[in-house]
């Protein structure tokens, strides 16, 4: 790797404000009468992925998770805001700016199957991505790219094609794809959501043992909030297109401080497993996740939580930090609130003013 020099933790990809809306097609009269809309898949999302940090992004189905790892590897253009990588301010359309880029910034899907050619060998899929970022492809690198996804000796999976491998397997060949880059962030959108639940932990623990040892960002998306414990150093939560709370991975899990979190986490079966939420969970206790054409007003989660307000339902809450652990925020006005009030008395305080009658006025 070209920048082996820069300090672990260093920030090597960040979103600002990222947004992203999907225009809906209008069919029959209706593309003649109304106003075209567009699905809120992604709103006003901020996160930084550090070298050597696992990055865990959780929400339940149609959250928005998906569509921030695509934006943030430059398969959507964006509607707004910022991605940065190293710093430096990017959007790529395609061509050799997309190439420049993805050798930095590598995706791994869900399913290795339908991401690898069926048609072709291990070899062959490893060469080409060797090949395609300037790599040289010979024996030894074919060999030390699967010693590093422990697929060993290399020559009992070389000659071999997907559908002779097992899920596990064909996952950790999408996985050396993705390192022929020798990428400094990788991007993995429910890497093991599709593998058999005795296998999961295996390859959570190759990616947690390849960030350790390639020093790479790794950005983790999970319906299972679980695994973003035991896998991740850092945990966001995403609601209906909005990021709601974020912080260390311990603390988001143990004490989590959003309605929506809380959730999540009580309806997590039982939170040592590395479970099959993600495949089950589309109706779990609290109703379900709003439509995204209209999403709610304010706070996204208000029709759904139990401690709602009516501010909620007004104004979109922004960040605020918790005292509990460092890093550690939620946007909830049950939190917003509060600190509202307490800088209202505050400044009123100091004044030597009327404390009481500002507070009735804020509530
Ligand atoms: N290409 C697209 N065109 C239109 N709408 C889209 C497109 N891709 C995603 N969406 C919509 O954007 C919203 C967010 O989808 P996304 O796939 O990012 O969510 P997710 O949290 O990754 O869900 P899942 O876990 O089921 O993959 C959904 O309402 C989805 O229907």
């Amino acid at each position: 790797m070209s920048d082996t020099a820069r300090p672990p933790g260093a920030v090597v990809l960040e979103a600002e404000g990222l947004t992203k809306h999907f225009p809906v097609r209008a069919r029959g009269r209706a593309a003649l009468t109304r106003a075209p809309r567009v699905v809120h898949a992604v709103d006003d999302v901020t996160l930084t992925l550090r070298r050597g940090r696992v990055t865990a992004l959780v929400g339940e189905s149609g959250s928005g998770k998906s569509t921030v790892a695509r934006l943030l590897a430059q398969l959507y253009p964006r509607t707004g805001g910022d991605i940065r990588l190293d710093g430096t301010s990017t959007a790529v359309k395609g061509g050799r700016a997309f190439k420049a880029y993805a050798k930095r910034v590598q995706m791994i899907f869900q399913d290795p199957f339908a991401s690898l050619n069926p048609v072709h060998t291990v070899r062959y899929h490893l060469t080409r991505a060797l090949k395609i970022h300037g790599k040289n492809a010979d024996g030894a690198s074919l060999e030390e790219l699967l010693g590093r996804v422990q697929l060993t000796p290399a020559e009992l999976y070389l000659d071999k094609y997907p559908h002779e491998l097992s899920g596990g397997q064909r996952q950790r060949v999408s996985i050396a794809r993705a390192l022929a880059a020798d990428p400094e962030a990788l991007l993995a959108d429910e890497p093991v959501s599709m593998l058999d639940v005795s296998i999961r932990l295996g390859v959570l623990n190759l990616l947690r043992d390849l960030k350790e040892r390639l020093d790479l960002a790794v950005l983790y998306i999970t319906h299972d909030i679980a695994s973003a414990r035991y896998f991740a150093d850092e945990t966001l939560v995403m609601y209906a297109g909005r990021m709601v709370e974020g912080g260390d991975s311990e603390t988001v899990t143990q004490s989590p401080a959003h309605p929506y979190t809380q959730l999540l986490v009580e309806s997590a079966p039982n939170p040592e497993r590395l479970s099959a939420v993600g495949d089950e969970d589309d109706d779990e206790d609290g109703g379900e996740p709003p439509s995204l054409i209209e999403p709610p007003s304010g706070c996204r989660f208000h029709p759904r939580c139990p401690h709602a307000m009516p501010v909620c339902g007004e104004r979109v809450p922004e960040r605020v930090e918790l005292t509990d652990a460092p890093g550690h925020w939620a946007a909830c006005w049950l939190y917003a609130e509060k600190t509202e009030k307490t800088e209202k008395t505050e400044k009123t305080a100091q004044r030597g003013g009327k404390t009481e009658e500002t507070e009735g006025a804020a509530s």
